[in-house]
């Protein structure tokens, strides 16, 4: 019997996690693993937090001259991962990163308090900083800097928008033992084609 999924995957997407984000047991439902192939050619995963989705992708914010931004700007195919542990759902979405528009960046960057805007300032990701007196300096100096003035968003700090072209939905019944997949891959003309797979665990 097929479940009744939704035919674009990012209205599925909503669904999942407003579903998810209401189970109590789950926290930080917009913590995602991204995955990008490295400079020194070995995938790397890490936690980055989803702020916003819309039709034409997912949405999260970093430091361009990070690892991660050094490997988005070389190969910009990406994966992101949710998972959903106490749901027993994960999703796997394949796509490309491009950068957000500057204004979207700073409009984000605004919403920010302040120790955040500053810690953009501070930090810069990539660099391995032995002591935390250099970090405490720097942000003593942009302290000092910025008082009583708005904080702008440094150029290294931005957002990206991961325009996937694979989802991948994946739940397991626990009483039947059966795992449900749907995948949906875009086709030529920006539909999508979903294709229902179950798998028996043993
Ligand atoms: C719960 C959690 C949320 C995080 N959210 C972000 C985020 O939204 N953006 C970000 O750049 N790093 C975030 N980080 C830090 C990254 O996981 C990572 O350590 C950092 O971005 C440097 O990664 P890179 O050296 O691979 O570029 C988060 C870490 C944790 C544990």
């Amino acid at each position: 019997m097929d479940i009744p999924y939704d035919h674009n995957p990012i209205e599925h997407f909503q669904k999942w996690f407003y579903e998810v984000d209401k189970i109590d047991s789950e926290n930080e439902t917009n913590a995602m693993f991204l995955s990008t192939m490295g400079l020194d050619g070995f995938p790397k995963s890490r936690i980055v937090l989803l702020k916003r989705f819309t039709w034409e992708g997912f949405m999260f914010f970093s430091n361009y001259n990070s690892e991660k931004g050094k490997a988005i700007a070389n190969d910009n195919k990406v994966s992101l991962l949710f998972n959903w542990v106490n749901s027993k759902r994960q999703i796997l979405i394949l796509g490309r990163a491009e950068k957000l528009p500057r204004n979207m960046s700073e409009g984000y960057f605004e919403s920010r308090p302040e120790g955040s805007k500053l810690s953009a300032w501070v930090s810069d990701q990539s660099e391995i900083i032995n002591s935390r007196n250099v970090l405490e300096e720097r942000l003593k100096k942009y302290e000092i800097q910025f008082q009583n003035k708005e904080i702008p968003k440094p150029d290294h700090w931005g957002g990206y928008i991961v325009k996937p072209f694979c989802l991948e939905f994946t739940k397991q019944n626990l009483r039947t033992g059966i795992t449900c997949i749907v995948r949906y891959k875009i086709k030529v003309d920006h539909s999508w084609r979903k294709e229902i797979k179950y798998r028996k665990e043993v």
